[in-house]
Order: C-alpha cells, then structure tokens, then sequence
C-alpha cells in the first residue's frame, strides 16, 4: 500500500509504533517462510479479476449467492490445488491459509465442511484401505463432501440420532433409512447442492443387535449429473443470521444400499457375516468433533483478528466530540472507554491463538498416544476441548459485539463486515458441541476430579492445581501475575467444591445422581467455566512469557503487554469469585483496576501497529472502516453507491404505492 494514499492519521499512528510490525507478522505466521508462503498464495487468489464482486454479495438473491460462492470458490480450489498439490494430507503442513476462503466469500464457504470435518474423518476413522482408496480423491476434490450427523430432532444428544444403518449379510450392503421426519439430517454445511458424498453418522444394527452410532461413507448424487441418487432425499434448509453461503441442508433415506465397506472401519468394524467388532473406546466416534474444536480455536482467534483491525484502525481515524472546550475533536480511540472495548479483543485474539496452539500440540500427542493403543489421556482432551470451545466461542462473540458497537452507526453497516463476522462467529457457539452441553461434559470430568482429590490420589496435569485448594481457606492473594493466576485456580477450585457439595446435598434418599446433577447443573457450568479461565490465563501468560523472549525487546514488552491486560481485565471482571475464594482486599482491586488503565495507555501507542501485525489483506478483512489506508468515509460512500435502490432517482413503488397514497391523503 502506497503511503501516500493512506490518511493522515493512520500515518501518524503507525509513526508511534515502538516495535517492528513485520516482526510480529512473522511470529502469528510461524516464521518468515510461513508469511511469505501466506501473501503469496493471498496475492495470486485477491488479484485475480475472476474473483471480485461487481455487486456486492449481499444484494444478491440467496440462490444467486450461493452460485457466485460456488464459482468463486472453485477458482480458488483450482489456485490453491498448485500449492498444495506435493502435499498429501498427512504432511500437509498446518497453516493459516484457510484464511483466504474469507478473501472470496464475505460469508462462509460451502466447502468448509469439505475440508474441515470430511477430510479429518476420513482420514481418522477409515482404515488404511479405505483412507487410500477415498483420501485421494476428497483431497484432489475429485469427490466433494460433508458431515452429516445432527438431525431436526437431535443435535447434541447423538446417542439419540435416529437415522438407521441396518446391516442386510445377503448383499452385503447397509440398508439406510430416515424413519420419521425427526431423523432427517438437518444442517451439515455443503449437504445441499454442493456435496456428493457425506459421512453420515447412523444407528448401526446388525443380526437384530443395535450398536449406537457409527460414521458411514455415503454417496447421495451422481457424479455425473449431480442428480440425487435414488432414495435420497435432499435440499436446502433456508436462509439463517449468519452462515447465508454455506449451503446447509436436509438429507432423507428411503432403503438405500451401501457396500459394507462404506462403513469407517478403523475402530470398529462389522465382518461379511455380520459380525460386529467392538472398537477399542467407542467414543473415538466422535473423534472428529473433537479435533474441530480443537481447531476452532484457531478460527475464533482470527475472526477476532479481523474485527479489531477494522475497529480499531476506524476509532483511530474517527474523530467525535471534544474533550476539552476549543480543543480538535478526539480520535475516538483517545478515550479511554473506547481503549476498554478494543484492548481485550485485540489481546484475546492473541490469548486464542497461543492457547490454541499448545491445545493442538496436546492433541496431536494424546492422538498419537490414542495410534498406539493408549487412551488414558483422551478424557481430559475432551474436557479440554469442550471447555475451551465453549467459552472461547462465547468470548469471541462477545467480543466481536463489543467492536460493532465501537464503531457506532457504521459498525450496523454491513459494508463494515462486522455483522457478517458476528453471524460466523456467533454460530460457533452453537455448532460443534453447544455452549452448555459442552461446559456440562468438562464439569463429569471435574467432579471425577474431586473424587480424586478427596481421595487423595494424583491428579492429570491440567486439574492437579485442584488438589492444592482442597481446604476451604480463602487463598493468599497477591496483586502479580502469579499471584492473579494462582487466584483464578483458587475459585476454580471453590466452584468445583461447591457445585460438587450441592450434588450431594440434592442427593435425598429416592433421588437419581442424574437429578441432583440437573438441580446442579447452574453451578457445574459456572465451576467449568472457573476452569477454562484458570487455563487461558495461565497458559496463554506462560506462552506469551516464553515468546516474548524469542522476540526483540520492544515486541516483546508488547507481547507481556497485552497477555498482562489479559490477566488484568479478567481479574476486574471476576472479582467477585476472588472476594469469596481468595485474600483479595478492596485495596488490591483499586490497585488492579489502576495497572488497568496503566496497560490501556501502554498499549495505545502500538494499537495501530499491534493490528498491522495481522497482517490482514483488505480483501480478506472486506470492510469499509478498516481498510490499510484508512479512507473510511469514501468507501462508506462508494458502497452505498452499489445499492441497487441507487441506479434509478425514482423507484417504481413510488408511483404504484406511495402517490396513490399520498393522493387518497388528500381526498
Ligand atoms: C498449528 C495449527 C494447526 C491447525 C490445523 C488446521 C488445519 C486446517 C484445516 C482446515 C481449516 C478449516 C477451518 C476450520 C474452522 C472450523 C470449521 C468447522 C465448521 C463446523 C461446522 C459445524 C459442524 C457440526 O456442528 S457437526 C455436529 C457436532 N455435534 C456435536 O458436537 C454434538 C455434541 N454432542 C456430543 O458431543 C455428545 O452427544 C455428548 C458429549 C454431549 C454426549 O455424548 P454421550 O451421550 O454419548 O455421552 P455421555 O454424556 O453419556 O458420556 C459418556 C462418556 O463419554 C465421554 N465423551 C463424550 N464425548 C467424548 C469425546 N468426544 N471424546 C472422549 N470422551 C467423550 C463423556 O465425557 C463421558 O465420560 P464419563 O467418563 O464421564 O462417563
Ligand atoms: C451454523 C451451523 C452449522 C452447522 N453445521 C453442521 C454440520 O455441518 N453438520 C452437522 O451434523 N451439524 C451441524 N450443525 C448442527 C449443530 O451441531 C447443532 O445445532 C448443535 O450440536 C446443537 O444441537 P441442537 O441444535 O440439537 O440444540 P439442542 O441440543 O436442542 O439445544 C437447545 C437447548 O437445549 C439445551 N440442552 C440440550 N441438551 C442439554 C443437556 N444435556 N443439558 C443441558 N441443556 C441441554 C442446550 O443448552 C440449548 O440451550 C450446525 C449448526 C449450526 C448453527
């Protein structure tokens, strides 16, 4: 971006900036190679003329939007299939680069399911005949597909699915059925026009035995004509807040037959004969669940990155009201209210991201374990991953909120992108696991915690702090780092205890478990949340600590900066936790709430910069307010131009309507 072109206040902050913008690209990317692999495969897709809108996708009919998605879409599949094309998918080395989809779609793209979930889980739960005989072919989108699992009936409750797989040994085949209209599948992205073949995840039966639920690979249109296959019934399920390009769909059986061995067979298994093989753990099932929220995490993280770097570069080039009588107008960002919306979003998005990371890195060594036979650590990734999807999502949400409303009227505009980004992220709370659903599985595995602190025995790494505040005394607060994360553990673990205690005080004689758990279950999601938090902060101030020593020393008192803010802002939030479960005085919250403001006027300076960083393309940010150069009010007034409702002075409805009207007035 010419300099020249950029205004004047941006120029300015961007001169303010203390440390070197290229150096944090380099350290959110991975390294220099990484960045330079990123803009170069963003600069081929955002230059080609085949992928810019003349209009704007949201004056689009739905139909002609999910056609110019689609279009849009296999250009950038050709373009990156040259990137990718050495690669197979277990080398395929993890990357930012699913972040383009964004620079060809405002909305999400109706091959995200493709990739995120009907790669993974063929690639988890196929053995290795079928992994090669499909992999190939999905990776090279030679077959297209999703992941059909939630129906109009059931969602969360997936030992409730009621789409039936009944094993027939005479053809070898399953025999597929939707029995009632609540078994049909309802929402898989892609399922509507896009996709081919999905997985479906059904009630197996063989020999009159019912198995639960087990994933199937099934092919619903014909390659050729993209017809439905007879026997499928499929569509599209109407427009919804966000998600107005991903195609989800509906999806029916009527006795359709599929090989047996179209049945994923890595864990468990159903032999010619019918026989069935038990896998090793039957919830490795839903072991693709669990590496989409893994993943999410990465997703939040850059969404959040996209709208702090629209609002805060459009609150530095807004200017609104005067401070001081006869003084300029303020930069919106001056005021310190103002620095308290954007600060924490800007740093959560690094707290996501490094968080996220060390989630991976767990994953990727439970799931090696899990390759070798091993499954002692796969409850605690769950509940790992649960937690930290919720409530990450819920974060991320809310943040994003908090950023429209930064940019007062102009965030409301969908030329902002920041609706849009809301729509994406707020369905994060839903999909994959929700919100309260996934907070209550953390909080089984914290009560088993707590059996095992009360039985004195060892605990898995990430809840043995519990152990440490068994005793009911109200922990020594002190106003550190340390001291703020010890704290979060502290009412961690006071929550665990109490929702654990009022379980059993529901327990009257004649009581079920499953009914005090319910009267708990308000407390239960409270205790895992405690937890979540204890884990972000710590582990996102030990990551950040650490790579802040990899860095220049001006990047990295940003870096502490922000993680510090972080802590800070959570310790105000919370501070009604650390009154009941720890030490903290009055005095220690006033002087909380001053370093809180001391880090917002740290990281004024750099905000500008420290949103640079992102490095986010204005293609791929898609707005009106924060684009690189900061020509706020032309584009506002250049997308307004693009309304339709602009390219004739007089609408047809006046003289059909509002003259007839203003005539029959004056009768
Ligand atoms: C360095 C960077 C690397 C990154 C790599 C990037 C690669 C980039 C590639 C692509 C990028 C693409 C971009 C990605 C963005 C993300 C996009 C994804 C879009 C997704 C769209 C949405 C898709 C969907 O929504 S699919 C449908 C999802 N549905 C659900 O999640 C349903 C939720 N419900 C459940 O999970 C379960 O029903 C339940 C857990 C709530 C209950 O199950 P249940 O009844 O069978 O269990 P119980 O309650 O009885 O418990 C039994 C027992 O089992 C334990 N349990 C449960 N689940 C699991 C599990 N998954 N694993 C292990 N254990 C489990 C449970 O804890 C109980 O244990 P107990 O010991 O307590 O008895
Ligand atoms: C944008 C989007 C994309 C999606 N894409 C896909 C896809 O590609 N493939 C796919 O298979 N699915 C997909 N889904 C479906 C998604 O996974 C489900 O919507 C989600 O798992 C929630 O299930 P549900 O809709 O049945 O909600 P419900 O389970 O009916 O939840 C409704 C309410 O009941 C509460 N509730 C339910 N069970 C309990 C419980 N045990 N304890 C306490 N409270 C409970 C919930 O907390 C919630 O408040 C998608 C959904 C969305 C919104």
């Amino acid at each position: 971006m010419a300099e020249h072109n950029v205004c004047v206040e941006l120029v300015r902050e961007r001169q303010k900036c203390t440390f070197e913008v290229q150096e944090l690209i380099h350290l959110i990317d991975g390294g220099i190679t990484a960045t330079e692999e990123r803009r170069e495969v963003e600069n081929v897709v955002c230059t080609d003329p085949r992928i810019k809108d003349v209009v704007p996708e949201e004056y689009l009919s739905h139909k002609e939007r999910y056609e110019n998605a689609i279009r849009k879409n296999c250009i950038l599949q050709e373009i990156l299939k040259k990137y990718t094309e050495k690669r197979t998918w277990d080398n395929f080395r993890p990357s930012n680069k699913y972040r383009i989809s964004s620079g060809v779609v405002k909305d999400i793209s109706p091959f995200m399911l493709h990739t995120g979930m009907f790669i993974p889980t063929l690639v988890n739960q196929s053995d290795d005949e079928q992994k090669a005989k499909w992999v190939p072919k999905a990776m090279s989108m030679e077959i297209i597909g999703t992941y059909a699992q939630t129906e109009l009936g059931h969602g969360s409750f997936i030992r409730g699915l009621e789409t039936t797989a009944t094993y027939d040994p005479n053809t070898e085949e399953f025999v597929l059925n939707t029995p009632n209209l609540t078994s049909y599948k309802w929402w898989p992205g892609g399922l509507a026009h896009t996709a081919n073949h999905c997985i479906v995840v059904a009630q197996l039966y063989s020999k009159g035995q019912h198995y639960g639920v087990h994933p199937f690979f099934v092919q619903i249109r014909d390659i050729e004509t993209h017809v439905p296959l007879p026997g499928i019934k499929v569509g599209e399920i109407g427009p919804k807040l966000g998600f107005q390009t991903a195609n989800n769909g509906f999806l029916g059986f009527e006795n359709f037959r599929i090989p047996r061995r179209n049945m994923l067979m890595k864990n468990a298994q159903v032999l010619k004969d019918g026989t069935y093989i038990k896998s090793k753990n039957d919830k490795l099932t839903y072991g693709t669940m669990v590496f989409v929220r893994v993943i999410i995490l990465f997703d939040l993280a850059f969404e959040l990155s996209r709208a702090a770097t629209i609002a805060v570069r459009y609150s530095a080039v807004r200017h609104q009201s005067q401070l001081k009588a006869n003084e300029p107008e303020l930069q919106i960002i001056d005021y310190v209210t103002q620095q308290h919306k954007l600060f924490i979003g800007v740093s959560t998005s690094h707290v996501f991201r490094v968080v996220g990371l060390w989630l991976w890195n767990t994953y990727v060594k439970v799931n090696a374990d899990i390759g070798k036979g091993n499954m002692d650590q796969l409850p605690e990734l769950h509940a790992l991953a649960c937690c930290l999807k919720a409530v990450c999502s819920r974060d991320a949400a809310a943040r994003v909120e908090e950023f429209r409303l930064a940019c007062g009227g102009h965030g409301f505009m969908t030329s902002s992108n920041l609706p849009i980004i809301n729509g994406i992220v707020s369905a994060s709370i839903t999909y994959e696991g929700e919100f309260s659903v996934l907070m209550l599985q953390t909080a089984r595995f914290l009560m088993k915690a707590w059996n095992g602190v009360l039985a004195r025995k060892t605990l898995t790494p990430t809840v043995s702090y519990l152990s440490k505040f068994s005793n009911s005394d109200r922990v020594q607060w002190a106003n550190t780092t340390a001291g703020i994360i010890s704290g979060f553990q502290a009412a961690a673990a006071g929550k665990t205890k109490e929702a654990y205690a009022a379980i059993q005080s529901y327990l009257k004689p004649g009581t079920d478990y499953e009914d005090a758990w319910n009267s708990a279950s308000v407390q239960l999601v409270s205790a895992s949340e405690a937890h979540c938090r204890a884990i972000l902060c710590e582990i996102s101030w030990s990551e950040m600590q650490r790579l802040s020593k990899t860095v220049s020393p001006n990047l990295g008192k940003v870096l502490l900066e922000l993680a510090e803010l972080y802590l800070t802002y959570w310790s105000l939030e919370k501070r009604g936790d650390l009154l009941m479960y720890t030490t903290i005085s009055t005095a220690d919250i006033a002087k909380l709430q001053a370093r809180y403001e001391e880090l917002l006027a740290l990281i004024r300076p750099n905000a500008v910069g420290i949103v640079d960083g992102f490095d986010i393309r204005d293609e791929i940010l898609n707005s009106t307010l924060g684009a690189y150069d900061g020509r706020v009010y032309e584009r506002l007034m250049e997308e307004a131009k693009k309304s339709p409702l602009n390219a004739e002075p007089v609408n047809e409805s006046f003289h059909k309507y509002i003259k007839p009207l203003m005539l029959k007035a004056k009768l």
